[in-house]
């Protein structure tokens, strides 16, 4: 069922409660990278513009209902002012008299930053105390933190059953293209899963060998499926009590006919560590004691093929410990590969592969980059996002 929007909302001289993901990388009390407070502009340059309220709430960090002083998000609201090119108010609280105090005195398009959500208890434990006080503050509820859709928090779901809601622009266009992407596909339809968390990414890859016509594994995920093909993996990752499952899922793709690709050579390292010593092996011959760090030039090429001929790629995850140099290269190519396709619609599942391909300087290059990792990845396995699911229809 469609979600009611944004543009559907009268939101003149409203005040409106605006969740967002302004969840961004810090580096010293510095903004590492704005890419998701540039998303989150579209929508509240139309509040402001259709002269609303805006009350904006995000999180930083997990502070786990703690103040923290440097997940304090003041140089967000700086950083948001040189944006929108307007005064942000600030709130060194996150709800209480202080907060309805400057609420009172906000006027038809004004902006106010409240603090941190998570320093609140009651943000995490979906607190309907929390979310009443939060409601109370506003008329309407918008939600535009996809990064963040998978959470039933106060201010992601539980406040939205108190007022009128609708989507912002950015879940909408999140939604438009992941939806477009699984529910009719162009092919062939090519779906990389690499990364690190196997329990995580598991139902994900059961729930797209429905859809793809190819399924790339990398990444340290990629030797549970090694070890299940018979191969001696030494010390690389393994989650032991998944190799079974690993194996119908080899069945599964084989009685599919998905083409699932797993590396057939890769870079082993004696320690976990830049310095290591490393060396290329086909992948029957990762020697004992050594870990396996990357996908070798090998499978590169052959997943860079695979993916030059596909029509749509989602990509989730790394192909390998690509934060340290000599174990890059297997990203990279997927990467160039991913940038060199012309005629490939390419989606970067966010988290670190959006921050893989902003390491090689080729998001520019990409069709979509989400920005949700956790978000997309629970999208794409079919999941309800409550964020989502909460907002009107
Ligand atoms: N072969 C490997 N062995 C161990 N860790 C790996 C390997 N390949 C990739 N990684 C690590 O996986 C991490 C990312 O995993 P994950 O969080 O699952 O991806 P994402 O954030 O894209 O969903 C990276 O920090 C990377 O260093
Ligand atoms: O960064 C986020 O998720 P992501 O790393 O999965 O993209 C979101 O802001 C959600 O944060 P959370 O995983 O602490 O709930």
């Amino acid at each position: 069922m469609r979600k009611k929007s944004i543009k559907d909302l009268d939101v003149q001289g409203k005040k409106v409660f605006c969740r967002v993901d302004f969840n961004v990388p810090m580096n010293d009390g510095t903004i590492a990278d704005d890419t998701r407070i540039r998303a989150a502009l579209p929508t509240i340059r139309h509040l402001v513009d259709q002269g609303a309220i805006v009350i904006l709430a995000s999180h930083m960090g997990r502070p786990k209902g703690n103040v923290v002083e440097e997940l304090r998000l003041a140089p967000i609201a700086k950083k948001l002012e040189e944006l929108v090119g307007k005064n942000v108010r600030y709130s060194k609280e996150v709800i209480g008299e202080d907060v309805k105090k400057q609420v009172s005195e906000l006027e038809a398009g004004d902006i106010l930053l409240l603090e941190n959500v998570r320093f609140h208890p009651g943000e995490e434990k979906n607190d309907e105390e929390l979310a009443k006080a939060f409601a109370e503050l506003a008329d309407i509820y918008v939600n535009d933190a996809f990064g963040t859709a998978h959470r039933a928090h106060v201010s992601t779901e539980g406040v939205a059953k108190h007022l009128p809601s609708a989507a912002g622009f950015l879940i909408e266009k999140e939604l438009e293209v992941l939806g477009n992407a699984l529910s009719d596909p162009a092919r062939p339809f090519t779906a990389i899963i690499g990364g690190a968390k196997v329990k995580d990414k598991i139902g994900v890859i059961d729930n797209l060998l429905d859809k793809v016509d190819n399924l790339i594994i990398g990444g340290g995920l990629a030797f549970t499926f090694v070890k299940a093909q018979g191969y001696e993996i030494g010390d690389s990752l393994l989650e032991e009590d998944k190799i079974e499952l690993a194996k119908t899922f080899m069945e599964k793709a084989a009685s599919k006919g998905v083409k699932f690709l797993l590396p057939i050579d890769a870079i082993v390292a004696d320690a976990f560590s830049e310095q290591a010593n490393v060396k290329v092996v086909d992948i029957d011959s990762i020697p004992d004691g050594w870990l396996a760090l990357d996908i070798g030039p090998k499978t590169a090429e052959l997943y860079s093929n695979v993916i030059k001929d596909s029509k749509l790629v989602i990509w989730n995850g790394p192909m390998g410990v690509f934060e340290m140099e000599p174990f890059a290269q297997g990203t990279k190519a997927v990467a160039e590969a991913l940038a060199e396709a012309e005629n490939t619609y390419s989606i970067i599942g966010g988290g670190d592969s959006a921050r893989a391909v902003e390491h090689f300087s080729l998001s520019e290059k990409m069709d979509h980059i989400s920005t949700g990792g956790g978000a997309s990845l629970e999208f794409m396995e079919g999941k309800d996002l409550p964020g989502i699911a909460a907002l009107d229809e």
